[in-house]
């Protein structure tokens, strides 16, 4: 079995998360970061979990799990430190619901990767649960390589391949000013802050062709 690697999008879903410790509080993070409905089942939590109660990011119910709570959540994740409690999670899940038990890798539907996050950018490294921590590992080598500024080099790219997509051109010039957006000066420019320059460049890069039609 190999695990299908998806981007989900997960806004307002209603998800669970069963126990509120460092694991819990991990994986709640990244629910909040995909603008996820989160709601926690646990008889105590951290003292972050606790601030996102108070806030209102999330629902945070302070007792134990019962069955019924799996009940209208799409998305299900167990994260006690009792791997009875973990299991019974898991029975009372329906086969349809996406269930993630932390203790228990051969009853996920899914697992949660390590990822490296540039804003709409994002890199999932999974291990096929081989090692979790080779998954954190290899994220902080890529974090090094893959510097803040591809965060705002893809919303950049991401603006120009929309205006590219929109020109009365062939797909063929299309595609050939997509890739010379992609040359690496554009990147350099951006990391340098050399904003103004990057954009004027692309313009000629637009205007140049649209002039050839
Ligand atoms: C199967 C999976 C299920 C899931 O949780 O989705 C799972 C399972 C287990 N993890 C365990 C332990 C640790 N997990 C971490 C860290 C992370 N674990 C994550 C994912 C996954 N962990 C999924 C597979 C991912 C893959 O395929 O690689 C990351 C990537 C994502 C995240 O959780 O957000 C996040 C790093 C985030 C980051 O920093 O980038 C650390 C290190 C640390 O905490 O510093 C340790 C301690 C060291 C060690 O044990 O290796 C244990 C033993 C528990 C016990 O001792 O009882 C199990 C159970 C088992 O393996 O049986
Ligand atoms: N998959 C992963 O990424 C990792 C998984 N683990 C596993 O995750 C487990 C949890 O780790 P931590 O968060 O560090 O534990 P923790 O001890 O800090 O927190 C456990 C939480 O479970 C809650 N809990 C206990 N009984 C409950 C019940 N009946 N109903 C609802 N909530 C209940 C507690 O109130 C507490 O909030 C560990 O025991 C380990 O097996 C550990 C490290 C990484």
């Amino acid at each position: 079995m190999r695990y299908y690697p998806v981007m989900v999008n997960l806004q307002k879903k209603r998800c669970l998360v069963v126990g509120g410790g460092l694991v819990a509080e991990r994986k709640i993070r990244g629910l909040l970061d995909a603008d996820a409905d989160v709601y926690v089942v646990a008889p105590s939590c951290t003292d972050q979990i606790d601030t996102w109660s108070q806030q209102g990011e999330i629902a945070w119910e302070r007792r134990f799990f019962e069955p019924s709570d799996t009940e209208k959540a799409v998305l299900i994740i167990a994260a006690t430190n009792q791997p009875d409690v973990n299991l019974a999670v898991y029975q009372a899940c329906q086969p349809q619901q996406w269930i993630n038990i932390v203790d228990r890798p051969d009853l996920c539907t899914f697992t949660v990767p390590a990822v490296v996050e540039r804003g709409d950018m994002q890199i999932a490294i999974s291990t096929g649960g081989n090692n979790p921590g080779l998954a954190k590992k290899l994220r902080t080598q890529i974090e090094k390589w893959v510097g803040p500024e591809y965060g705002d080099y893809t919303r950049f790219l991401g603006e120009m391949r929309q205006r590219v997509l929109r020109l009365h051109l062939a797909e063929s010039q299309k595609r050939a000013i997509l890739a010379k957006l992609l040359d690496e000066r554009f990147l350099d420019w951006t990391r340098s802050g050399e904003l103004e320059r990057r954009d004027r460049e692309a313009e000629s890069l637009l205007q140049g062709q649209e002039s050839g039609e």
